[in-house]
Formats: C-alpha cells, structure tokens, sequence
C-alpha cells in the first residue's frame, strides 16, 4: 500500500444528508454464495472497496463469470456448488480476513487444490481458528507455523467431508462461516457453537438462496445441512454501519453537527455502536425501519451531543467490534473515563489495534492506557495535530481522521489510501460534509 499522506484540519460543524457504501460482510457474502448457487446472482449497491474486490478476483480465477456493468453492480454466474474449478495460481484476498476465512471453508469440500495468500497484515493473522475445525472436517490444510499462518494450501478431496459440532472458542463471524460452508459439503449436519453472539449474514443470506440452515432463538447455535440446490438471487447492501459508525461519532461530538445517514443496515448483531452512543448521551434517532434482502434497515439522524464516559465490554463486544477504534475516539472527547475490556481479539486484526490505536491517540496528546484486552480513555480532552500512522488499517486510518477534525491544527496521517479498502472515498465525504 503506497505511503501517502492525508491532511485533516477541524474547519467546523458536519452537515448533510448521505449515504455511505454498502456493507463490506454482506458484500463479500453476496459474491461466494452467488458463485455457489445454480443461477445467476444480481448484486446492487456492492461495496467496491478493495477487500471485496478480492473476492471477485479470487472467485474469477476459480473459473466464475462475474461482470461489474458498475462499481457498485455485480452480476455472478453461479456454477452450483461442484461447479469451481481448480485455480492455476494463487488466490490473493489482499487484506481480506474475511475472505480468506470463509474461503477455507469453501475450498476445503472441493475436489482440487487450491493456495491462499494475501498482504503482510493477512500473512501475520491467525489462521488455526479456521483450519484446526476444518481439519477435523477431513480438510487437508497446509500452511506456516503448522498451517496456523497464510498462505495456506488446501489439498482438496474426492469425498463429502465429516459433519462436525464445533463448540467455538472464539465468538467470531469469520469462524462460524468458514465451518458452516464446509458444512455445505458435508453429509448430514454441521453446527457451530459460540460463547457470544456473532453477525449472522450468512445465516440469513444462506437461508434466502435456499439452504437448510437454523439458528437458535438467542443466536449462539447454527446449524447447517449439507449439499443443498442454492438458488441464485437478487441482492440489494445496505448501507454498512461500519462505515456510518465513523460518521455517527463525528457528528455527536463536533459541536453544531447534523447529519442524515440514509439506508444504513442496523441487523441486530451489529447494532452495538448505537447502543453505546445512546448509552453515552448520543442523540441517535433511528426511522423508517424497514426490511431488504432479508436484513434490517434504517434511516439515521445523529445530532451533536454531549457525551459521557462508559464502559464497555460482555457480550456487546462482538456486535462493536469494527467500531471500537472510533468509540474509543468518542471517549476522547466524552467527560469522565471510558474502560474497554474483553476486546483481546482486536489486537489480531488487520493491525493489533490496541496498541496502534493506544500509541498513535498518544502522539495527539491522548491520555489512554492499553489493558490486555482493551484500554482505559481519559474523557475531556484537548489534542493537538501530529504526524500520525494508520498501520495500513483501514480502521485506524478513519478513526485518526476523526480525532483529527477535533484537534488543534493539522493532522497528517500516512498510509491513509488503507480506507479503500472498507470505504472508498472516505476523505473527500469528510471534506464535503464540512462545507
Ligand atoms: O464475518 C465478517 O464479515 C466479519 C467478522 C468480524 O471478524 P471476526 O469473525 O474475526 O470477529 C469482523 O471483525 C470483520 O470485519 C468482518
Ligand atoms: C477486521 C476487519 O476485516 P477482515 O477481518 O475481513 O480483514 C475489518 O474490516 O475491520
């Protein structure tokens, strides 16, 4: 990723009515189920970021069709869940964890072999949590530090793999899809187990292309039938609350600030950051409910506020857990002290964001202290503009921008085209926002 730098300088109140791309997990979702049903997949308002866009090259190059008439329009050519075929080189999911995930699972019920990479951040995640269950599956998985690390090479095989109940350690999304795509090749039925519920897209994407998939009524068990008829469909993203929790902060803490975020996915394992902004003295009005393509679906106001310290951590944690980096940029500027705990498994994603977060806030003049699993946020504070790093995480990247527009003077933020990858453009809609 090339080393750029982006200036941020407060210039004022955020004011406006927008919408913000479509949902990165349901993106993704969208191209590998598509590619797996028996018909054609229309896709609209696709998120063109670039870990997306890795799951269309690597789907192309397992011998898909998939045609982009626009950036955000996708059609793909199902060729039915024995139709991939075997790639002639490698697979790069870029930055992608959720592609090289729910890929495993995949390409471990396919007949051929297949190896996965993707950049330095992807190359240090850890993999085990996917190819330890898969294994038990029957998958034959090779990869660094014992087929824990990427790239991983996954040998394929000629018979259906083994159902298995896997109770989770972790309560990951990632994990969860990854074992129940395998479970698509399996005979009987595969189920997965979590400590806290985790988004359930594929679950309820899963079911709309026609597997036999359930969960529980409290969300922590799903379970899957193997080789079903998945049937191509319409899908319409809505808008990612990932992308609009940026949004969300900036608006309630920069005095004057009004903005209308429409066609925003507010699916209940997801909804997390409003819960917390609300909690926090946020002014958060959610309308026009409504449902498409099987997921909630809003209009948001967010209105400046004063907010409060808080803490935040249990079973909230994986239903925030994108939005941590910003929340903990709203405790910044919230009065009194912010906790945030049993969020260890920040410190494993696309950089350990505890530790970035923690020492590049400081550079601004933040008072954080890291925890193992979290940290503690110091509210009321006054920043002041410094060089800082994204680590290439496109989390980071939106996150300093935001504590930026807050700060005296300038903030110069390097590695900041790392927001292409969840929400291109990020900057110029903060630049027009403020005029
Ligand atoms: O399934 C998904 O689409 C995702 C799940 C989450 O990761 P984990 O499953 O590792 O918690 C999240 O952090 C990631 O951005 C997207
Ligand atoms: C963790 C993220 O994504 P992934 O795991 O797909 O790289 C993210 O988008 O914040």
């Amino acid at each position: 990723m090339a080393r750029n730098v982006v200036a941020i300088e407060g210039k004022g109140p955020l004011r406006g009515d927008l919408t913000v791309p479509g949902d990165k997990s349901i993106s993704h979702r969208a191209v590998m189920f598509g590619a797996l049903a028996q018909s054609q997949t229309r896709i609209s308002n696709f998120l063109p970021g670039q870990d997306c866009l890795s799951t269309i090259s690597c789907f192309q190059k397992l011998g898909v069709p998939i045609v982009q008439p626009s950036t955000t329009d996708v059609i793909v050519e199902g060729q039915g869940l024995m139709g991939l075929k075997e790639p002639s080189d490698l697979l790069d999911v870029g930055n992608s964890g959720t592609t090289m995930r729910l890929m495993a699972g995949i390409l471990s019920g396919q007949s051929f072999f297949s190896v996965m990479t993707g950049d330095s951040s992807i190359r240090r995640r850890p993999m085990g949590r996917v190819t330890e269950p898969l294994k038990a599956m029957g998958s034959t998985i090779l990869g660094r530090e014992g087929g824990k690390k990427a790239p991983l090479a996954i040998a394929g095989t000629q018979k259906p793999l083994l159902a298995l109940t896997y109770q989770s350690p972790v309560a990951s999304a990632q994990v969860k899809s990854a074992i129940l795509l395998a479970g698509l090749y399996a005979e009987g039925s595969t189920k997965v187990i979590e400590p806290h519920r985790s988004r359930d897209h594929s679950e309820r994407m899963l079911k709309a292309f026609g597997a036999k998939i359930s969960q529980s009524e409290e969300g922590l068990n799903s379970e899957i039938e193997g080789f079903p008829s998945l049937i191509g469909q319409e899908i319409d993203v809505p808008g990612d609350i990932s992308s609009a929790a940026f949004l969300l902060v900036a608006a309630s803490v920069i005095p004057g600030s009004e903005l209308y975020i429409r066609n925003v996915g507010i699916n209940p394992t997801r909804d997390g950051v409003i819960e917390v902004l609300r909690a926090m003295g946020g002014k958060i009005k959610v309308e026009n409910e409504r449902v498409v393509a099987g997921e909630p679906v809003a209009d948001i106001l967010v209105q400046a506020s004063t907010l409060h310290g808080t803490t935040i951590e249990g079973e909230v944690i994986p239903r925030l857990i994108d939005e941590i980096p910003i929340l903990a940029v709203a405790a910044l500027f919230a009065q009194g002290q912010t906790t945030i705990k049993d969020a260890e498994e920040l410190r494993v994603k696309e950089s350990d964001r505890i530790a970035v977060l923690a020492d590049q806030l400081r550079m601004m003049g933040a008072k954080v202290k890291e925890l193992p699993d979290g940290m503690i946020i110091e509210g009321s504070q006054t920043l002041q503009g410094a060089e800082v790093e994204s680590k290439g995480d496109h989390r980071i990247a939106m996150a300093l921008a935001v504590a930026g527009l807050l700060a005296e003077g300038v903030t110069e933020i390097s590695d900041a085209s790392a927001v292409e990858v969840s929400y291109p453009g990020f900057f110029s809609v903060l630049t027009d926002l403020q005029q």
